[in-house]
């Protein structure tokens, strides 16, 4: 089954179907993205995690269409945004905005942050005359908790956590519906990242954002996401609600990527089972199953075809032909506490 079927409540703000991006066009090209389907709903935060290299920007990227994709269909409110000719790409353009990893690689130093702003609204024809614009400007530093005189200072005078902030303004700048947030956090100090993580839960409720949140942290993911995908050599290993993903993880992979996160959880699978060994190349990816070399519990069968993302229960989705791995109750939990929550559920 595929999991863009799983939207039963609201039809997906964003549809990707079957996307593939492969880099290079020889023998070997790199398969940053190799065949990845899901669906966001609006309102909805999607947390794409997995190991660096897994394809995680790539398909942030393609959404947006800031790279060209391979294969597949990228649908945003069911029109297919490789399909868009300028006009109309330039005008969906507005609706979806990016918020770079590096807050210090993404602002132009030279540009004060009101001109930067106002660079981002006068490209989307957002505020008409300069005191439309100085208002916009002023109510965007506002909201992601920055002052309106700050509009007159340049990038270099903040530091990395507002630099961060900025960056958000500037995605807001255009009225988006659909935000990627790329790594927003990892390029600031553990000690302001709370604040930026802050700041995009409260957006997120206020504005009614949608967002693609990418990062390798899975305490923050846990935190922000309404749902996950793991993602593992540019394919979808799981697919499932945040706390169902975190509580019941059915992959392999998933189970040795919470395994190998260091805050103690009694709720984690006690397989401590750590990665071992390098991602293998995207070039030149294993047969079957991508995640088979590095699997503990892999078998001969794993080599010979592309496990199915199947449904092993509403919503949650697992690439894993070991279907005698799959665990109805998480592990560590006593009779008593599983009997009690069934109920509560109920
Ligand atoms: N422009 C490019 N040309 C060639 N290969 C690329 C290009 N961009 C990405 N890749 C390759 O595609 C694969 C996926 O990269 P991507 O950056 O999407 O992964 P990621 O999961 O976001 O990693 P990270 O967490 O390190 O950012 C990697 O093997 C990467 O080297």
């Amino acid at each position: 089954m595929n999991p863009t079927n799983m939207t039963t409540a609201a039809a997906p703000l964003i549809e990707v179907r079957g996307l593939k991006k492969y880099f290079g066009t020889g023998e070997r090209p790199v398969r940053a993205v190799d065949d990845v389907s899901f669906a966001i709903r609006p309102g909805e935060t999607l947390g794409l995690v997995g190991e660096s290299g897994s394809g995680k920007s790539t398909i942030g990227r393609t959404l947006l269409r800031l790279v060209e994709r391979t294969e597949g269909e990228v649908l945003y409110r069911g029109d297919d945004i490789g399909k868009l000719a300028a006009g109309p790409l330039r005008r969906l353009r507005s609706k979806l905005q990016i918020i770079f990893q590096d807050p210090y690689a993404s602002l132009n130093p030279k540009m004060r942050i009101g001109a930067i702003l106002g660079e981002a609204l006068a490209t989307h024809g957002l505020a008409k005359g300069p005191g439309e614009r100085e208002r916009r400007i002023a109510e965007l530093l506002e909201t992601v908790g920055l002052r309106p005189e700050h509009a007159s200072r340049f990038p270099h005078e903040f530091s990395g956590g507002q630099r961060q902030r900025i960056g958000v303004a500037r995605a807001l700048a255009v009225e988006p519906e659909f935000i990627v947030a790329d790594e927003p956090l990892s390029a600031l100090d553990v000690s302001i990242q709370s604040q930026v993580i802050n700041l995009l839960a409260d957006l997120r409720e206020r504005l009614s954002l949608t967002m693609l949140f990418i990062s390798h942290d899975l305490d923050v993911v846990e935190y922000l996401c309404d749902r996950v995908v793991v993602l593992y050599l540019g394919k979808v290993m799981e697919v499932a609600e945040t706390r169902e993903l975190f509580e019941r993880p059915q992959h392999p992979y998933t189970r040795a990527l919470l395994a190998a996160s260091p805050k103690p959880d009694p709720l984690v699978p006690n397989e401590r089972v750590a990665l071992k060994g390098d991602i293998p190349s995207p070039m030149a990816p294993p047969s079957g199953c991508v995640f088979r070399t590095r699997c503990p519990h892999a078998i001969e069968a794993c080599a010979q075809t592309v496990p199915p993302l199947d449904e092993l229960s509403a919503g949650h989705f697992s690439a894993c032909i070991r279907k005698d791995l799959i665990q109805h109750e998480p592990p560590g939990r006593s009779q008593g506490e599983t009997v009690a929550r069934s109920a509560e559920v109920i």
